[in-house]
């Protein structure tokens, strides 16, 4: 029998531990040291204007061991004030986090042009929560089971942010399909291919015979090849001797990759994806376009293919949006990329193909390289690495320009979100819904800003990204992975604790 004073003590327990509970919550700090700038593992973020699958609702997303456990259109401010586990954003806008299936984080390898800790910081700091790394551009290329482990082993412990992997569809792997069965047994995502010659010694262009062998085995894994779609033709002026070229012309370098690459690489997959169609000998595999620049001919294909039942779907990228040939100053390689950005009419056309949903989501295409690639003195487009860095951007960058075109926050999230997390297989990410995991992105579409020197830039080479000098509108204030608040207001949770997604 517990004597009657300690009864009553033991009665008062529950209030001592409540009050302690609070005292300790008001005095709690960021936790320096752990993956979150936050304590709370069970708390809501709150805000008028939260993106979930059915619309914007004003509540609160409540978040318990990393995922969502509920979302509700209440006002919980006061209800859980008292334990401090409300984080009001107020007017700020919570979307799900960006998954950019398109980035190339060269690591390992080629560290110094980007690497896993630099990319993903930047990746952080823009409000990607996922991304999957493209398999070029590091040494060696992803093209087998132990790259691919080389990769894994080069991200543990060293990404910010969730860290998938493409593998590589090569001429070599895709006439062995046991070698490439073991690279997806491995765990890569799905295949990326090139029909044009990459760059990147160890990473050959494939041909049609490549991609149907890759899509034949891809099918048995349900995954997506992905494809660099431009083939080389007679008609770019490439034929031109060197010498008869003003090389620090944009127009030059524009005119050596014609939309008729892109068209005829196009033309040609569109006669495997045949093999997709339902019942077809490829059904569960899928064809995604990336970084698709014409929108003229190579849209009207790609709409046609889907409309006749081939899994087939296609990314643009921010700056084939933001920018056009015409505003492109000779000299500045900042602006390289391939396919490369075209004309004004053509921005106008990627933007209504958006809109009307033809292009089914965007990726950065993140592809820096040491600023001595890129030859500023000499400004020659013809010699300087092709790739645009981007990647801590695009999210203003697609609403900055966006708000032109009436988008809405609900495309946005599918476009960097719910669109991209399907193709990757993440089904366990991309919306704000009840039992996926808590990636989140806290941003205020009003904000304004100039990405001048003063402006924190994660990515290794600032002065390599063509939005220096822009002014955009719409700032991250915070970015949430499996629930740890991994950035706020300038500042990143000390340890990387971003996770290898493997398949
Ligand atoms: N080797 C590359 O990274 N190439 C990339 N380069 C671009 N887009 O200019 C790409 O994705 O094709
Ligand atoms: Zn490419
Ligand atoms: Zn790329």
């Amino acid at each position: 029998m517990i004597p009657a004073k300690w009864r009553i003590l033991l009665g008062f327990l529950p209030i001592f531990v409540a009050a302690a509970a609070v005292v300790l919550n008001l005095f709690a700090k960021p936790s320096a040291g752990k993956c979150s700038l936050y304590p709370h593992s069970h708390y809501w973020i709150a805000s008028k204007s939260i993106v979930t699958p059915s619309g914007i609702i004003s509540g609160a997303v409540e978040i318990k061991g990393g995922k969502i456990v509920s979302v509700v259109e209440e006002d919980v401010r006061k209800e859980h004030a008292w334990s401090r586990q409300v984080i009001d954003y107020w007017d700020a806008v919570v979307m799900p986090g960006l998954v950019d299936v398109h980035a190339h984080l060269n690591d390992p390898g080629r560290e110094e042009w980007e690497g896993f800790p630099s990319g993903t910081r930047a990746a952080a700091a823009g409000g990607i929560t996922t991304l999957i790394d493209m398999p070029l551009n590091s040494f060696p290329s992803t093209v087998s089971r132990e790259t691919l482990m080389l990769k894994v082993n080069s991200a543990a412990g060293r990404t910010h942010v969730d860290v998938g992997f493409w593998g590589g569809l090569v001429p070599e792997n895709a006439m062995n399909t046991s070698s490439l069965e073991d690279l997806l047994e491995a765990g890569a995502l799905g295949l990326k291919s090139f029909m044009c010659p990459s760059g990147i010694n160890d990473f050959p262009m494939t041909n049609t015979t490549h991609i149907k062998e890759g899509l034949s085995v891809l099918s048995k894994y349900k995954r997506p090849l992905l494809v660099h779609a431009e083939i080389q033709q007679d008609n770019g002026n490439s034929k031109l001797p060197d010498g008869a070229k003003d090389s620090r012309s944009y127009n030059v370098y524009f005119n050596t990759r014609p939309a008729s690459w892109e068209e005829a690489a196009i033309k040609e997959l569109l006669t495997v994806t045949e093999d997709t169609k339902t019942g077809g000998p490829a059904e569960g595999a899928h064809l995604h376009i990336v970084h698709l620049s014409d929108a003229r001919s190579s849209l009207d294909l790609i709409r046609e293919a889907k409309q006749s039942g081939h899994s087939v779907t296609v990314e643009t990228c921010p700056h084939y949006l933001a920018f056009s040939a015409e505003e492109i100053t000779d000299g500045d390689t900042r602006f390289k990329c391939a396919p490369p950005i075209r004309d004004a009419a053509n921005k106008e056309k990627l933007w209504a193909a958006l809109m009307d949903g033809h292009i089914d989501m965007l990726s950065s295409d993140h592809s820096p390289s040491v600023p001595e690639l890129k030859l500023f003195n000499e400004g020659d487009f013809l010699r300087a690495w092709g790739g645009i860095s981007s990647l801590q951007f695009v999210l203003p960058v697609t609403w900055s320009y966006g708000r032109n075109y009436g988008i809405t926050l609900e495309q946005l999230a599918s476009w960097w979100s719910e669109k991209p997390a399907n193709l990757a297989g993440l089904t366990f990410k991309g919306t704000i819904a009840v039992g996926k995991q808590a990636d989140l992105v806290v941003w205020d579409p009003e904000a304004k800003f100039v990405l001048d020197e003063t402006y924190p830039v994660y990515h290794k080479h600032r002065n390599i990204s063509a939005y220096i000098g822009s002014k955009l509108s719409g700032k991250v204030l915070a970015t949430v992975l499996r629930g740890d608040f991994i950035y706020e207001d300038g500042k990143h949770s000390l340890l990387s604790c971003g996770h290898p997604i493997l398949q």
